[in-house]
């Protein structure tokens, strides 16, 4: 009988006699194999074969069309849109609670650049090798929470878009669906809630700064800030004490009601002026983080036009701090009159799109607006009158006070970091009888630092620039501080010559 070619094949001594012998266990687990093969199931498995991406594609597809059916008969859904801040929140509980848990084996990387670097992002990634940063990526997910069965899907239409933003952080930029099994939303919104009391949490020790993205078309966080003290903006106390009581009158929800029952509109304005770098924006951010308040900065030579400005305006939410930045750049019918070159400083929108967006419908709904100047001459009357502005407040050059305070602060030795801090009562006692001592001793030497700084005459940051030369040894600050006083006086003064001679007036 003659043999089937496979077998015939099989015996022939050149084409499967091994020239190894470690290859003789495979020849005989082959032959054996292929003795019993039969050319017909062959064929019906190459056939099954062939099918089974077809029956796939089916599958996959009455998949899609039933679950399409599932989620729209028995299954409540909640929409929520890309860039929305609710979104942000939703987005990082799911990647806190629910990705991160399973061990996300699905990830997108890219070069790390601090966001406010954005601009020089090509001069950074030349200089030093950059981190990566992987942020975590899924398109649907589905978990337990509570009793109830929810799904979480990102729509990816919008994700290359935000990813190619380089202050998008992979949250918040994609459109969210949220669905749970049943006919009622109200596990949506309890879940929304979690996500919600989860966000505060996290912000609890944080001020939330939102700026307009790099196109200007939405609100994006910029920045979120390590709670800053009040009381490390150094200026007069007495005017710090009165403005935290403004403001702490103006938020309570009894002022709210008065103001209401009075038809008044509820808003409240302030004035922050002074020279550049005694603490405008720091007593802002500081503010936010006393009040609990997200921060919404607007640099006023930036804007585009009154319609962005009103756009801006448009989409900040009630209870917020908005910073408006350098306020005297807004444009005023009097600057048409004066010369070309000033007027290349000054900003697109104009005073009455300013006035508009300050006295409009979204701006009674609890909104602190802080305006920032260097120039508060140059502002007009109708912008800073009673109603726009309730309290002026002055930064100025730093007193001797400040200044012995700025000092205190500087060299307060941090007990709670302290690697000496023990949990022993005695030790812990004799730390503290310690730094009571250094605190006599630190105050002494405030005293004669201080008396050496000429009252109102430099600027807190400048003194902040001395302080980051000689932050290990308060010692050494106050031998210093004499000469340092000397350089800057000098340098002043030689500045106003050069001012002068240039045939400016300083
Ligand atoms: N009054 C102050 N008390 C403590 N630190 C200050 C004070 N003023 C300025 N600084 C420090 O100086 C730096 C610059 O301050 P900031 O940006 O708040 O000043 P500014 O008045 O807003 O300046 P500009 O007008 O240029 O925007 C910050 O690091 C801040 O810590």
């Amino acid at each position: 009988m003659a043999l089937p070619f496979w077998a015939e094949a099989i015996g022939r001594p050149t084409l499967l006699t091994p020239h190894i012998h470690d290859l003789g266990l495979v020849k005989d687990a082959l032959e054996r194999w292929a003795s019993g093969l039969d050319i017909t199931r062959l064929g019906s498995l190459a056939a099954c074969v062939s099918v089974a991406p077809v029956v796939w594609r089916f599958l996959k597809a009455a998949w899609g069309e039933s679950y399409g059916w599932i989620r729209q008969f028995f299954m409540a859904t909640v929409t929520v849109p890309a860039r929305d801040p609710l979104n942000r929140t939703v987005t990082s509980w799911v990647m806190a609670n629910v990705v991160q848990h399973r061990g996300n084996r699905s990830f997108t990387a890219r070069t790390r650049v601090h966001s406010g670097d954005v601009a020089d992002r090509a001069a950074l990634l030349k200089k030093k090798r950059r981190e990566v940063q992987y942020l975590p990526h899924f398109e649907t997910t589905y978990f337990w929470h509570g009793s109830c069965l929810y799904f979480v899907s990102r729509s990816l239409d919008s994700f290359h878009a935000s990813m190619s933003d380089p202050s998008y952080d992979g949250f918040g930029g994609e459109e969210l669906t949220i669905g749970c099994l049943g006919w009622s939303t109200n596990p949506i919104k309890r879940l929304i809630q979690t996500c919600q009391e989860f966000a505060d949490m996290q912000t609890e020790f944080f001020v939330v700064i939102y700026a307009r993205d790099r196109y200007g078309m939405s609100w994006q966080p910029k920045a979120r800030k390590p709670i800053r003290r009040v009381d490390t903006v150094h200026f007069d106390d007495g005017l710090k004490q009165a403005l935290l009581a403004d403001i702490r009158t103006y938020l309570d929800p009894s002022t709210r009601r008065l103001y209401q029952s009075r038809s008044m509109p509820y808003r409240r304005g302030y004035l922050f002026f002074g020279p550049p770098g005694t603490g405008k924006s720091s007593l802002s951010t500081a503010l936010a983080g006393e009040f609990g308040l997200d921060l919404y900065e607007v640099k006023i030579p930036c804007v585009a036009s009154d319609q962005d400005l009103e756009q801006m305006f448009h989409e900040i939410p009630p209870q917020c701090i908005v910073l408006l930045e350098d306020v005297d750049a807004i444009w005023t019918d009097r600057d048409s009159e004066k010369d070309e070159s000033l007027a290349v400083a000054r900003s697109n929108c104009t005073l009455s799109g300013l006035l508009g967006v300050l006295d409009g419908v979204g701006s009674a709904e609890g909104r602190i607006v802080i305006m920032t100047t260097n120039k508060p001459d140059r502002l007009d009357n109708a912008l800073v009158r009673p109603g726009r502005v309730d309290m002026k407040v002055m930064l100025g050059n730093i007193s001797q006070k400040s200044a012995e305070q700025m000092f205190i602060r500087m060299f307060t030795p941090d007990i709670e970091s302290s690697p000496l801090v023990s949990k022993d009562q005695h030790e812990t006692r004799e730390l503290h009888e310690e730094s009571l001592l250094e605190l006599n001793t630190l105050r002494n030497l405030a005293f004669q630092f201080s008396s050496q700084i000429p009252e109102d005459t430099f600027t807190p940051s400048q003194l902040q620039g001395f302080f980051q030369l000689h932050l290990n040894n308060a010692t050494e600050a106050v031998d210093n501080i004499a000469h340092w006083v000397e350089r800057e006086l000098c340098r002043t003064l030689l500045d106003d010559i050069s001012v002068v001679s240039e045939g400016k007036m300083p």
